[in-house]
């Protein structure tokens, strides 16, 4: 039987610029149609945070050219976001599948991601998104009501609210395109966030972790693996020291007692595990995989990569 997968795409998959996204997506669709070509069942989730900090950025910038131009919400952001990268990710996968005459069809969905208005986390802005900036442009940022952070020595960057996903209202479309075959890009940027007002789903300010996202849309599909892709081709203990030590297995309790000595930063590393935990926890069997985008496929033949594994 055809083994079911979601992968979870992470910065350097997309790069920051429409140059850098146009070249990275060509590369990316090269990994993501070997594993296609070896017989596995994809759904590719992706991140946003440079994409859609670009996207709000400029809707700013324009409302001060044009006054009568409206404030444009972070959800609306979070939307053009998934059609700007999915877009460009569709197409670059649909030509490389007919490169390698494959033909099967690569569809972006719009999807929306249920969060809880009573969240905390929209208490405390934690995701970063947009571009690093200098002190000074920080302060002058600041001034006109952003919340600002230091970046772990490399800048400062916007953050905003990231509440935990709770329901994906497009999952039954993207069960039905999986099953048909097809190729879905879905709760790309961790979805766009709403909350339900009975039959209404208002669009709320916070941009969703894309691994959490698609840990939750991994579970719901009931995918064999779960497998998240970003720079490093291993987890580490002591990252960035000279006692560092890459790992290729956790087990839920080596897991929990890392996240407790805090060896996984938070904002970067500590999200994968906690996602990929939460989808190895989830029932018996489930496995998560956390590597690098050249290494997926020998990640997933078991050779790389750092498993979780319950
Ligand atoms: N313990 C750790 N093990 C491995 N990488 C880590 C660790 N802590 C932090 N990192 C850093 O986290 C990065 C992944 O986070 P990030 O770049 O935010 O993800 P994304 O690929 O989704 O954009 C890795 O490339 C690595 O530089
Ligand atoms: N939404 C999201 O998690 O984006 P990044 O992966 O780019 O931070």
């Amino acid at each position: 039987m055809k083994k079911k997968i979601v992968l979870a795409l992470g910065g350097n998959a997309l790069g920051s610029t429409l140059k850098e996204q146009m070249d990275a997506v060509k590369y990316t669709s090269k990994a993501i149609a070997d594993l296609i070509e070896e017989g596995y069942d994809v759904v590719v989730a992706h991140g946003n945070g440079p994409q859609v900090g670009m996207i709000n950025n400029a809707f700013t910038e324009y409302g001060k050219v044009d006054s009568k131009f409206p404030y444009m919400p972070l959800s609306m952001c979070v939307a053009m976001s998934q059609a700007y990268i999915g877009y460009d990710l569709q197409n670059a996968l649909r030509e490389e599948l007919l490169n390698r005459g494959i033909k099967k069809s690569v569809t972006s969905i719009i999807t929306q991601v249920v969060v809880d208005e009573e969240d905390p986390a929209f208490e405390r802005p934690t995701k970063p998104i947009g571009p690093f900036m200098t002190a000074d442009e920080a302060e002058v940022n600041r001034a006109r009501g952003m919340v600002v952070v230091e970046d772990s020595g490399r800048g400062y960057r916007r953050v905003v609210a990231s509440p935990k996903p709770q329901d994906i209202v497009e999952i039954d479309t993207v069960k039905s395109l999986l099953e048909a075959g097809e190729i879905v890009i879905a709760c790309g940027g961790g979805g766009i966030p709403v909350v339900r007002e009975g039959n209404h789903l208002k669009g709320v300010g916070a941009v969703i972790d894309k691994d959490f996202a698609s840990s939750l849309m991994a579970q719901k599909l009931d995918a064999d693996s779960f497998v998240v892709l970003t720079a490093v081709e291993k987890v580490a203990i002591k990252f960035g020291t000279p006692e560092q030590e890459w790992l290729s297995e956790l087990t839920l309790d080596t897991a929990k007692k890392h996240i407790e000595n805090k060896e996984f930063a938070e904002g970067s590393m500590l999200p994968k595990v906690l996602a990929g935990l939460s989808f190895a926890s989830s029932k018996p069997g489930r496995k998560t995989l956390i590597t690098s985008l050249e290494k997926a496929a020998d990640g997933l033949a078991g050779k790389t990569g750092t498993w979780i594994k319950s």
